[in-house]
Formats: C-alpha cells, structure tokens, sequence
C-alpha cells in the first residue's frame, strides 16, 4: 500500500483521521464524450477517506478504521457500479459512475453513517483515484466556508 499524505484544506476539528484502501469495480461510461469508457471495463480504485471530529467514541476511536473500509466495500468491490441502481444510473449524468460521481457517492455513504454517531464526526474528503493519471477529489460544500463563519 502507498504511504502518502494527502492535500486537506484548513479545517476546526482537533482530530484528523485517514484511512487508505481500495476497491476493484467495472463500469462504462453511458455518454459519446466518454470514448473508449463508453465499453465495460474495469479498475482497481484507490480511496483516501479524511474524516475529523473533536471528540471520540467509547473506543477512543474518531470512526473504527475496518468499518470505514467495509462500508465501502459492501456496496462496491467486485461489483459492475452501473448496475448499482441504488447510486447511479444512465440516464442522468449526475448519477454516471464517473471518478466524480463515485467520489460524491464514496461521500454520502460515509457522512450518512457518520451521521448516525452521537460523537458528530465529519467526513472532511474524499480523495479516488481511478487510474494511475487519473484522480479526484469530493469535498462537501458545507465545510468549505467555516472560517468565514466563524469570524461572524
Ligand atoms: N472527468 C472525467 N473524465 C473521464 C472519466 C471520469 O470519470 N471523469 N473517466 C474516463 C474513463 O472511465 C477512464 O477510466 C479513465 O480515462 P483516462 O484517465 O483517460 O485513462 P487512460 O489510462 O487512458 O489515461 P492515460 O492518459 O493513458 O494515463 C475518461 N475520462
Ligand atoms: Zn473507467
């Protein structure tokens, strides 16, 4: 596994966690502009998950690191993401399994875990890297402006 930190803007949380892994998925992109990605084929994806929080849960855990990895491997590994009609679709272009949409979608399922938890931790990024040239990164708008917020 690749040691690597990863860019995090600024943030307020006392605790920054990551967590590192992969998943290998299939898919196509449903669109003419995709080219070659309009065919069935397939990727070992690389995730980074940046998760913060300023307290712990009864663990001494931020967010058990195994979870963290299950929860995304439940819903993706060795599976074909475009029949995963829960997350995606090839209708709308919002919901194509491209880089970004995986990204976004790698997000909500975290956040909507994290949302479960009485400690509030936050899913701070989503770094997924599809290709070795090819990557992306999902940061949730709520969090982009909280030094502005905080000076009102
Ligand atoms: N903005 C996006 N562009 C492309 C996506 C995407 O998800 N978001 N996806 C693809 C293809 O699915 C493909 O898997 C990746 O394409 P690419 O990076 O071009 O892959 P290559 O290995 O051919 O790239 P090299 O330049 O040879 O490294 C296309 N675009
Ligand atoms: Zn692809």
């Amino acid at each position: 596994m690749l040691q690597q930190i990863y860019a995090i803007p600024p943030h307020p949380y006392t605790y920054e966690l990551n967590k590192d892994f992969h998943f290998s998925a299939a898919h196509y992109i449903p669109h003419q502009e995709a080219g070659k990605c309009q065919q069935v084929h397939g990727h070992t994806y690389f995730v980074n998950v940046t998760i913060g929080g300023n307290e712990l849960d009864a663990s001494g855990f931020l967010i058990n690191f195994t979870f963290l990895k299950k929860l995304i491997h439940e819903q993706f590994d060795h599976q074909m993401l475009n029949d995963q009609t829960k997350y995606f679709n090839n209708i709308d272009a919002a919901y194509f399994p491209t880089t970004e949409v995986v990204a976004r979608t790698i997000y909500d399922i975290v956040q909507a875990h994290l949302d479960t938890l009485h400690h509030r931790p936050q899913c701070l990024q989503i770094y997924l890297r599809e290709t070795p040239s090819s990557y992306c990164i999902y940061r949730p708008k709520k969090l982009l402006n909280w030094q502005q917020e905080e000076q009102v």
